[in-house]
């Protein structure tokens, strides 16, 4: 927002009226309209658009509840002219609603479906509450508006910047993961206006000398019922015992509380609540279209993976569970270079960045990686096509607002939501929230296979393997952490072709858990991690991880160490109760029995338990203690056979795609020296036989799955040499890897 000076042409104009004349009108029109509280404005009729507004002839007001222009509200010239141009003319439904009372002083719990325009429904009020208030530089924080993510808190500060312009208030955006912090205490004590995070208030709350709240006149929350959650209950309860209790507050979600605890702990006064879809038949935009499909666990790559190459032409968001998922599929499918501009975002990655990739995928088609860090809230201007569900989300609330990235005010989108068996109740729970999903059944002839693919790059590139195994062990672990155990079983969770899917040779040793994941142990084993141990994973929200200024392969290998010192304590807990389903390595320290008078040069062996032992026993107990070793050696085996086979197969593909295409060339060359120049070029044109399309062609046709892709919307125009699903393992690639793995087998 920018500060006018008194000369500005602008305040000329408009100054017709003295702000202090302006605003007594404001306030006798709004005095005089005042909808009845309990009331919904939408139940009236709209004014016609063409009638006289404001202060009528006769001396009283015209009408402004239930009217359906911004023109036609009670609200300062500042706030109309900064909605002209954006091009804000007519409402939506929620701002109909709610702004006529939140105008009046009022407390709003506001609930709408997503992309339905709630953030305008408290800009609009807190701007106009200040400038009532005639609120100055020196009257300190009037307003704290505050969002669960820093990407949201990001958006809000646009649109308030947008829309309030031409009012001379001072705002700041105060989140996490900025390094000026400093700079930041400095000023924040001058600004009127705070957009944040809970995490950093609750900082300046605590750090900053003489921040004070106490003159507070609004404060808002967007994903109130977010905020209100569990997860930021402390900082919450910590903040709400610093403002004054004498304040309007503003409540919007899409998913809105109205837990009696919730609106107990705002102290919220005979609050308006204003559900205005709450007769709608769906609880999602009347324009998305939602699909779920069955999808088994190890399946899910080769589908997403079959999804991205069908809609090339696409803006698309896929939510995973975890950072290291999205870290694992975004590293791998880049390598594989599916022919679109893949992205990621996640709690873990430096604000600069995040804010940089928000901002890319607003503009250009991509595919972008992402955790719910990007499910609530974000616009990214109106223009995501698909929202992809590859891991279910924790709740409705959670799919609505995934799904609702897309379709927002009045465009359309789609959705699709991959569900394995094991999770088909969560199809009768959207069910019963009214949410209208179409359930396909995947087309299996038709997915293109990924997970050879990835074992071949786990073998080029060992740290991929690590981000692999990772990505494996942090899936399993949200699945247990998840709190509807009626969906989410991760006994029932086949273990091993996940492991298989994700191109890992064999399957991880779940070491926070010390046991196989196999039947009925995996719940025991899962018993035993103490009910504090924090999901390093799932704590996505950036007030809960100030950043650490280190970079993201440093905080991989931090959490290396958390991960095994949570084995650590696992372990010592299970093989303190002396489960007979013990781990494998617990280490114990040993007491070595030395013998000081052995004969000088010969070689010593302790057992188990420290005794010595003469060399031929050493062989006989490894021998039969390592069976589990050798079970798991053929399982290497069986795997790296099974690789060199399908590796043969596609060898063999490629050279006779290879021949083909060099026959076809020398063809084509023998006729265009025949045809003479122009001719040639002429052909060029209607056939390119260029190196890219040749195995586009043979791609392409395994693409033509049952979605619907762009081809069917007209939109898709040609595919780039990117889009070559293995064109980053060349053939001579894939025999030396072949050569790797038999030499290591053989090693
Ligand atoms: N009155 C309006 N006229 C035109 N466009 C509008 C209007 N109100 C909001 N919009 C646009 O609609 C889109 C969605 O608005 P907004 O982000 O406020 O939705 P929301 O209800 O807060 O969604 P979510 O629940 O996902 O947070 C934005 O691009 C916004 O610019």
């Amino acid at each position: 927002m920018r500060k006018q000076t008194p000369k500005s042409r602008k305040a000329k104009i408009q100054n017709r009226l003295s702000e202090v004349n302006e605003i007594e009108l404001l306030e006798a029109w709004i005095e005089s309209g005042k909808p009845e509280s309990g009331s919904n404005p939408l139940s009236l009729d709209p004014l016609p658009h063409k009638g006289p507004v404001g202060r009528l002839t006769d001396g009283s007001f015209s009408r402004y509840a239930g009217c359906d222009r911004f023109s036609q509200l009670p609200v300062s010239k500042k706030t109309k002219d900064g909605l002209t141009q954006c091009k804000y003319k007519t409402m939506t439904d929620i701002q109909r609603a709610s702004i006529p009372h939140s105008l009046c002083g009022r407390d709003i719990l506001g609930a709408a479906k997503t992309g339905s325009g709630k953030t305008l429904a408290f800009v609009i009020p807190v701007l106009e509450k200040l400038y009532k208030a005639r609120w100055g530089p020196e009257d300190g924080v009037g307003c704290i508006i505050m969002s669960p993510t820093r990407e949201l808190a990001g958006q809000l500060f646009e649109v308030l910047k947008s829309v309030g312009k031409h009012h001379g208030f001072s705002a700041g955006l105060l989140i996490g993961g900025r390094k000026d912090v400093d700079a930041e205490k400095e000023h924040v004590n001058g600004l009127n206006i705070l957009v944040c995070t809970p995490g950093r208030l609750l900082q300046h709350m605590d750090e900053t000398p003489n921040f004070d709240c106490s003159q507070l006149q609004v404060l808002v929350l967007d994903e109130a019922d977010r905020i209100l959650d569990v997860g930021f209950k402390k900082d919450l309860n910590a903040i709400i015992s610093q403002l004054p209790k004498h304040r309007q507050t503003l409540l919007f979600s899409a998913t809105q509380t109205k837990s009696v605890q919730d609106l107990a702990r705002l102290s919220l006064k005979d609050p308006e609540y204003l559900g205005v879809h709450e007769e709608s038949d769906t609880a999602t935009p009347n324009r998305l279209q939602q699909t779920a499909m069955l999808v088994p666990l190890d399946k899910k790559l080769d589908m997403l993976w079959s999804f991205i190459k069908a809609h090339l032409n696409s803006r698309i968001l896929v939510f995973l569970s975890s950072c290291k998922q999205v870290k694992f599929i975004f590293e791998t499918f880049k390598k594989l270079r599916p022919g679109i501009p893949l992205k990621c975002l996640h709690g873990r990655m430096k604000q600069d960045r995040r804010m940089g990739i928000y901002s890319q995928f607003c503009e250009q088609r991509s595919v972008l990686f992402s955790t719910d860090v990007a499910s609530r809230g974000l616009d990214f201007n109106k223009a995501v096509d698909w929202v992809v569900q590859v891991d279910c989300p924790e709740d409705c609330a959670a799919y609505i607002h995934r799904v609702g990235r897309t379709a927002r005010y009045l465009s359309g989108g789609r959705s699709v939501l991959f569900v394995m068996p094991s999770e088909m109740k969560m199809l009768e729970k959207l069910e019963e929230k009214k949410i209208p999903l179409r359930v396909i059944k995947a087309n299996e002839k038709k997915i293109q296979s990924v997970s050879d693919l990835l074992a071949s790059l786990l073998v080029k590139y060992p740290d991929l393997q690590h981000l692999a195994q990772r990505a494996f062990v942090t899936y399993l672990k949200s699945i247990y952490k998840q709190k509807d155990k009626e969906i989410f079983d991760v006994t029932k969770l086949p273990i091993d072709e996940l492991s298989a899917s994700l191109g890992l040779p064999m399957t991880p040793k779940i070491r926070f858990l010390k046991q196989k994941l196999k039947g009925k142990t995996v719940s025991e084993a899962l018993s035993l991690i103490p009910e504090n141990t924090s999901n390093e994973n799932l704590l996505e929200f950036p007030v809960k991880k100030p950043d650490t200024g280190k970079s993201d392969v440093e905080e991989v290998e931090e959490e290396d160490l958390v991960l095994a010192k949570e084995t650590r304590e696992v372990g010592e807990k299970i093989s303190s109760k002396g489960d007979d389903m013990l781990a494998t390595r617990v280490t114990k320290k040993k007491k070595l029995k030395i013998n000081v008078h052995r004969p000088v040069g010969t070689r010593v062996v302790f057992d188990e338990e420290g005794n010595t032992l003469p060399p031929l026993a050493r062989l006989a107990a490894t021998s039969s203690a390592d069976d589990s070793v050798q079970l798991n050696k053929e399982k290497v085996n069986q795997r790296y056979a099974e690789l060199r086979k399908n590796l043969k197969v596609a060898d063999k593909e490629d050279k006779d795609l290879d021949k083909k295409r060099r026959k076809e060339k020398r063809i084509k060359e023998k006729m265009k020296y025949k045809r003479g120049r122009e001719e040639e070029e002429k052909e060029d044109e209607d056939v390119s036989w260029s190196d890219a399309e040749i195995p586009r062609g043979r791609v392409d046709k395994k693409t033509k799955i049952y979605f619907d892709s762009d081809d069917e919307d007209g939109k898709r125009t040609e595919t780039s040499k990117e889009g070559i699903g293995a064109d980053s393992i060349s053939l001579a690639e894939q025999e030396e890897l072949a050569l790797k793995l038999l030499n290591s087998m053989h090693s």
